[in-house]
């Protein structure tokens, strides 16, 4: 399959472009090369793809893109987009790739939000540097959420125009007990926006998920082999 990022249609922007030419890939992935133009025409996307295909980046550069390509330029405090990881190592390894992606676009903030360190000095980042693309853990998320209740922060209205969430490792998120969690999220996002759900398998916990968080889906699985990469799409 000839996937070559210059092959998008309509293009990246320059912007975009540069930040993917930093890790050299001349070629998308076949997750990506499914995901990427789906999601750019604003359509939710649900994608079974097994680890190690690429999925960081079949996420990170619509979103990118769709906050470039805006008419008005984003604000300071807006966040555009927020992706939930299960764990601190993968939010951090995601965060990790954001910061290579957004190397040409500095007027796109991002916020990694994760368990394990003080959530008062979370709250004070956000607060001073705000954050278009959050990426983080449920649990620290919904902490800083429910800390809106008593006048802590504005997060909670920050994400009252967010377009994009992003669900990664949707199976693990939900075999981890985040169910909850996950639906409070839910439950202060609007509804108008587009949403991405990616897993290694298509639990029933998972479907379920999709019914309650995406609208109209294109399913999107993409199955790995050592030998082959076969990919199959159906909306
Ligand atoms: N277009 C590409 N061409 C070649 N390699 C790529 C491309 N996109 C991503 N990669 C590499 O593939 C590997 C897997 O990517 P990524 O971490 O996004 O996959 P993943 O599907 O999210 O995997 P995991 O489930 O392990 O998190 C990484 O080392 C990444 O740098």
């Amino acid at each position: 399959m000839d996937a070559l990022w210059e092959c998008l249609s309509p293009p990246l922007l320059p912007a975009v472009a540069a930040g993917v030419k930093e890790f050299g890939f001349a070629k998308m992935t076949p997750v990506q090369a499914a995901c990427i133009p789906r999601m750019l025409s604003y359509q939710d996307v649900a994608a079974e793809a097994v680890t190690g295909s690429g999925k960081t980046l079949a996420f990170l550069v619509p979103t990118l893109q769709m906050i470039l390509r805006r008419e008005d330029p984003i604000k300071k405090y807006e966040v555009y987009a927020m992706i939930l990881s299960p764990s601190r190592e993968l939010a951090s390894q995601i965060h990790e790739v954001l910061q290579v992606l957004l190397k040409h676009s500095k007027k796109v903030s991002s916020l990694l939000l994760v368990g394990g360190g003080n959530v008062s000095e979370d709250v004070a980042k956000f607060e001073s540097n705000g954050g278009h693309i959050i990426v983080g853990t449920p649990g620290r998320i919904e902490d800083i959420f429910n800390r809106c209740e008593s006048g802590g922060t504005s997060l909670r209205l920050a994400c009252k125009a967010l377009e994009v969430l992003i669900l990664d490792e949707a199976d693990l998120l939900l075999e981890m007990g985040f169910t909850e969690t996950i639906n409070t999220i839910l439950a202060y996002l609007p509804k108008q926006r587009r949403t991405g759900l990616f897993s290694a398998t298509q639990t029933s916990d998972v479907v379920n998920l999709i019914r309650a968080g995406l609208r109209n889906p294109v399913q999107i699985r993409v199955r790995q082999t050592s030998a082959d990469i076969t990919m199959l799409c159906s909306v």
